[in-house]
């Protein structure tokens, strides 16, 4: 059986064309290897710079406001320094208008700022959307093998997490650099044309900035991407356990889950405690150093006044201007800080963006318009990466509308089959053909759009009954659906529940029975009219009435379909036209019931011991 499904922890949700229910391929490894990534800081903002250029007309206006509101906030110090020297020393006229403008000034570099931000923001919720659409739409481009590697929650954290931290740093944090470093310019160079002396006191705090600085960052830059890190696991730890929910619950390992969690927990607690306590510290740092520049600018700046070197006005500017000129380097080792956790978050979201994508090689394969169900595995032979060979050499051929049973103890290889007949996976050698193409040279999704599957748990989405059933036929009609639901069995429960047909499932269908999962995954199959049909047999035991409905639900949809069937049910394996029996990826037996029995084989042995209950291979 494909008992991965069983497991709530390996859910797959495949939500391409009418393959809607997959089996977990239980893979630990990709069968494709994807193409080697720079994972480093400067590619990462390359890339980021890729998404932003989109918007050049937008980011220019965006630096031209930049541009402005560093040179007025260069103007109000220069201004105030001056109106000192004229106004209250030299006691000039013109004070009020002198006050106007410097009201003016301060007034137009609000604006400047306002506009720039409201830009920014536009810009940046633009770049995440598009970011966030092409991570989601990548997601469902990727090979199986890619998710069962992954956990689901933690790929969410990519989608949400990772991405909210890109939006709201570049919001603040790119024009912040950009202004600073005018600020810084525009500010030493004031300052040097005003006294070379004075501004040669003040850089004697900058080296000291910076090695403290430089040391903060290395540390933060660490922390911020552990912290996202372990953010993305915990999430992927949460999804997990409130999906297995019931597992938990049933195996009484709710303290066992608690534990992993409080480590997850404790491992964020730490990692976002020293990102934000050592980069908390920056600011406390640079006030430290601001006041002994200021301390020094004040200390000489008066020796000077004293012997007539320079005016009040210019000390008054200059201690002005050593602030400022602290301040954008302190804005820029905060700011640097914050774009570091977007360059984490945005070097996730592009490793994901990075993973090959299912179709790439699909240059020359086709798409079938029709498929008649001839289907010839041909010497196929399949190894998972890094495992023995787990299919080994196995030829059968299918007619159209032939009915196939897989039987084999637990690990055969069953499940690996049908990943190899719809391209989860392909073979390592030999081939399998429908109507006489190669898989190969036919598109997956075309392929899949000719298969439908009906597994033992099949999974449902959270809506009405209506929509889960449309899952298989987008574009069907209610009469279509009704039809196919009258065809499954499934129209009578459906008409009890109150409010039929628009009866709203929970998430992954909780609210009806085993059974009636079964029968609506089955009307689903029906409406997909797939000619290839693929079906896990239940091995739980439903209510006999509820089973004979299946069973007459699953022998109206496998008429005339070339089918492949997990069998467990003697009654089915019986009426197989071919029964393949499988061991360690060998078939061991093959041929009808009858031809089977009398070979006096594994399968017959099987049959004789399992006769009076009518289940096969229970265990697998
Ligand atoms: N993704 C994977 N990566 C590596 N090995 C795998 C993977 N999936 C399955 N296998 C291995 O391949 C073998 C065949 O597994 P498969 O699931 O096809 O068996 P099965 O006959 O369907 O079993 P069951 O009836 O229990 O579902 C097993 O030994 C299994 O451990």
């Amino acid at each position: 059986m494909l008992k991965a499904l069983k497991e709530p922890f390996q859910y797959e949700r495949n939500m391409e064309g009418k393959a809607a229910e997959v089996a977990n391929p239980k893979s630990e490894t990709p069968n494709k290897k994807s193409k080697p990534r720079a994972r480093n800081t400067s590619a990462t903002l390359k890339q980021m710079w890729g998404y932003l250029i989109l918007y050049k007309g937008r980011l220019a206006a965006v630096m031209v406001m930049v541009v402005l509101s560093s040179a007025l906030s260069l103007l109000g110090p220069y201004l105030a320094g001056t109106a000192i020297d004229h106004f209250l020393i030299a006691r000039d006229n013109g004070f009020v208008v002198f006050l106007v403008g410097m009201g003016v000034v301060y007034v137009l570099h609000s604006i400047t700022m306002w506009l720039q931000s409201i830009w920014m923001i536009g810009i940046s919720q633009k770049t995440v959307y598009r970011m966030r659409l092409q991570l989601f739409e990548h997601l469902h481009r990727l090979p199986i093998p890619y998710f069962s590697k992954r956990q689901h929650g933690e790929l969410m954290s990519r989608v949400t997490n990772d991405i909210e931290n890109v939006s709201s740093s570049l919001n603040s944090s790119a024009i912040q650099v950009f202004s600073s470093m005018l600020l810084l310019i525009g500010t030493v160079a004031v300052m040097l044309s005003l006294s070379p002396l004075l501004t040669l006191l003040t850089f004697l705090v900058v080296p000291l900035m910076l090695i403290g600085m430089k040391w903060i960052t290395k540390q933060t830059g660490r922390l911020f991407k552990a912290q996202q890190r372990n953010l993305g696991d915990l999430n992927g730890y949460i999804e997990e356990t409130l999906s297995g929910q019931r597992i938990v619950k049933a195996f009484s390992q709710e303290h066992t889950v608690i534990a992993a969690f409080k480590e997850r927990n404790e491992r964020i607690r730490l990692s976002g405690f020293w990102a934000q306590a050592i980069s908390g510290f920056i600011p406390k740092l640079m006030n430290a150093l601001n006041n002994l520049s200021f301390a020094i600018i004040a200390g000489v700046g008066a020796i000077f006044v004293l012997n007539d070197q320079i005016t009040v006005g210019t000390i008054i500017i200059f201690a002005e201007y050593s602030r400022q000129f602290t301040r954008p380097l302190n804005d820029l080792a905060n700011q640097w800080n914050t774009l570091l956790s977007a360059v984490a978050g945005a070097e996730r979201v592009f490793d994901v963006l990075g993973e090959e994508e299912e179709r790439v090689d699909e240059g020359a394969a086709r798409e079938l318009a029709e498929v008649k169900g001839n289907v010839v595995f041909s010497h196929v032979t399949f190894a998972y990466e890094g495992r023995a060979s787990t299919i080994s050499d196995v030829s059968f051929e299918l007619k159209p509308g032939d009915t196939i049973a897989l039987v084999g103890p637990t690990g055969a290889g069953k499940t690996t089959l049908i990943q190899l007949l719809c391209r989860f996976y392909d073979p390592s050698s030999g081939s399998i053909k429908i109507d006489g193409t190669d898989t190969r040279m036919i598109k997956r999704e075309n392929l899949r759009s000719h298969m439908a599957f009906v597994l033992q748990d099949p999974f449902l989405f959270e809506g009405t009954i209506r929509e889960n059933i449309r899952y298989g036929k987008l574009d069907a009609t209610d009469e279509e659906i009704e039809q196919a639901a009258k065809l499954a069995n499934a129209h009578t429960f459906i008409m009890r529940l109150k409010s039929g047909y628009q009866f709203r499932l929970k998430q992954d269908g909780s609210g009806i029975s085993q059974g009636q999962k079964q029968l609506l995954a089955i009307a689903r199959a029906i409406l997909a009219n797939p000619s290839i049909l693929v079906l896990d047999e239940a091995t739980s035991s439903i209510d006999t009435v509820t089973e004979i409905k299946i069973q007459e639900a699953l022998q109206r949809l496998m008429q005339g379909r070339t089918s492949f069937v997990i069998a467990h049910r003697l009654n089915t394996i019986q009426q197989a036209d071919q029964i393949v029996v499988l061991q360690d990826g060998h078939i061991i037996e093959k041929g009808s019931h009858s031809e089977l029995v009398d070979q006096n084989g594994y399968y017959s042995s099987m049959v004789s011991g399992q006769l009076k209950n009518g289940m096969l291979n229970e265990s697998s």
